[in-house]
């Protein structure tokens, strides 16, 4: 099923529809007061105006041709269009998971000729991400430089978020698709090229997502195919409650850490380019109640992490987490 979103510019995309209900991501001037008591609440917001990436506006896939050098970059693929992260640390105890996408390394030029020839073909979709670092060209580290990093930095300060860990470079082809996942980390998410449709759920939502087991290689994500959604399995999925908005050129979305998030290239408008700024969390000074829906899936994270390496058997997990809860707790 897909629905007809019309963006701020008048702009008409095909999206997706969805089982459950969402509200629009506030859209505000970046300098508005009210956008910055957003981030500051741990709330998403598209911020416009902010030429986060201004200096890097210029590139698009003939110019990172030039430009990016002779660098060796991860590039997913995925028969199903869908790319859901997976950990291979976690896979050596996990031996009957198999990945769900493919990944090689490649130079940049050779991702863009294999996307000129794969656009066509609907079965194979490509994603290209990479954190940038210093193989790429004079013009890309000028470029970089020159990204707006008194504001960045201003944010980092206000908030008292940890610091930068990484810039991850983002090249999707058109319909890629990542399935609903939280970080661990805040998140300054820059649009250069190309429209992206984002659904974004509160930490508060972790029950109706159902995340895999900590240990799995998908930690992080939710079970449930958004597509058909298991509502036997998973019943609290019909109850989802989240927010949506479409992130395009210039737009910079602060995605909150452990906001849920699914991320969509919208068709029609070439490949997705996006940079991601990602923070460390802020250090908590003083605990205040009740506690955030974020601190409670840090509090169950460390909880199951601790149970998990105490038993030391995966398949205590479950018998062990039923009898502390099932008839006492519910
Ligand atoms: C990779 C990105 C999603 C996307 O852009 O496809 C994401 O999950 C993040 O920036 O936290
Ligand atoms: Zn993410």
């Amino acid at each position: 099923m897909a629905t007809e979103n019309t963006v701020n510019s008048g702009e008409k995309f095909v999206t997706k529809k969805y089982p459950f209900s969402t509200q629009p991501i506030p859209r505000l001037y970046y300098r508005d007061p009210k956008a910055e008591h957003l981030i500051q609440s741990g709330q998403p917001v598209i911020l416009t105006g902010s030429n986060l990436v201004g200096s890097a506006y210029h590139w698009d896939m003939d110019y990172l041709c030039s430009n990016l050098g002779c660098g060796q970059y991860t590039v997913y693929t995925s028969s199903s269009g869908k790319f859901k992260y997976y950990d291979e640390k976690k896979m050596p105890e996990n031996k009957d998971f198999k990945p769900p996408t493919s990944h090689t390394d490649m130079t940049f030029q050779e991702f863009a000729a294999k996307l000129k020839q794969e656009r066509n073909n609907e079965k194979e979709r490509m994603y290209l991400q990479q954190p940038l670092n210093d193989t790429v060209g004079k013009w890309i580290v000028m470029d970089f430089t020159n990204f707006n990093w008194e504001w960045a930095n201003q944010q980092q300060k206000t908030n008292r978020w940890g610091p930068l860990t990484s810039n991850l470079l983002l090249v999707g082809m058109e319909g890629v698709i990542t399935p609903a996942h939280y970080d661990e980390q805040e998140n300054l998410f820059a649009q250069i090229q190309g429209y992206k449709r984002f659904l974004l759920f509160d930490p508060d939502q972790f029950e109706c997502l159902y995340p895999y087991p900590i240990y799995h290689p998908h930690d992080r994500q939710s079970q449930v195919d958004f597509d058909n959604p298991d509502f036997e399995k998973f019943p609290k999925f019909a109850d989802l409650k989240g927010y949506e908005g479409i992130v395009g050129p210039k737009d910079v979305l602060y995605i909150p850490m452990y906001w849920w998030h699914q991320v969509e290239s919208l068709s029609g408008h070439g490949e997705t380019i996006s940079i991601t700024f990602w923070y460390k969390a802020a250090q908590t000074m003083k605990v205040v109640y009740p506690l955030t829906a974020g601190q409670k899936v840090a509090i169950m994270r460390n909880i199951e992490k601790m149970i998990a390496e105490a038993l030391n058997d995966k398949s205590e997990m479950s018998p062990f987490m039923s009898n502390m809860v099932l008839g006492r707790y519910t």
